[in-house]
């Protein structure tokens, strides 16, 4: 399965940072500029370590998606789609495949 709603995710973050206002949490990362939004990605990074460590999946799962949410804001903020971070995994499966026969 894969996660369609990725795609929705990475339209309404788009929006926000085009037109979101003081209410938009989104808004409020794009402000602090890559900065304030890299620093949030590495500590939910450390989130999502803390929580295997306890062996908690539903933790994981959880900060997991903060994870993912801030990784996608700072993604789009430097321009960058998800679609790139496919592409340049296939790339590299491709590669390997080739490699491999
Ligand atoms: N998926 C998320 C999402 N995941 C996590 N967060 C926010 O990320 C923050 C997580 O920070 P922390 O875990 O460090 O908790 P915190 O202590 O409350 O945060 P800080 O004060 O440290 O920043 C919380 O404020 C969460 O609300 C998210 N905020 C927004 N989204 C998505 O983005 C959309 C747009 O949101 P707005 O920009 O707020 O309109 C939403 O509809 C959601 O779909």
């Amino acid at each position: 399965m894969v996660c369609q709603f990725l795609d929705e995710l990475q339209r309404i973050i788009d929006e926000r940072i085009e037109h979101g206002d003081s209410r938009s949490y989104t808004r409020m990362l794009v402000n602090g500029g890559v900065d304030l939004i890299s620093k949030k990605v590495g500590e939910e990074a450390v989130e999502v370590v803390v929580a295997a460590m306890r062996d908690d999946r539903g933790w994981v799962v959880r900060e997991t998606a903060d994870l993912m949410y801030h990784l996608l804001v700072l993604l789009r903020f430097m321009g960058i789609k998800f679609d790139d971070i496919c592409e340049e995994l296939v790339n590299r499966h491709t590669a390997r495949v080739g490699a491999h026969g």
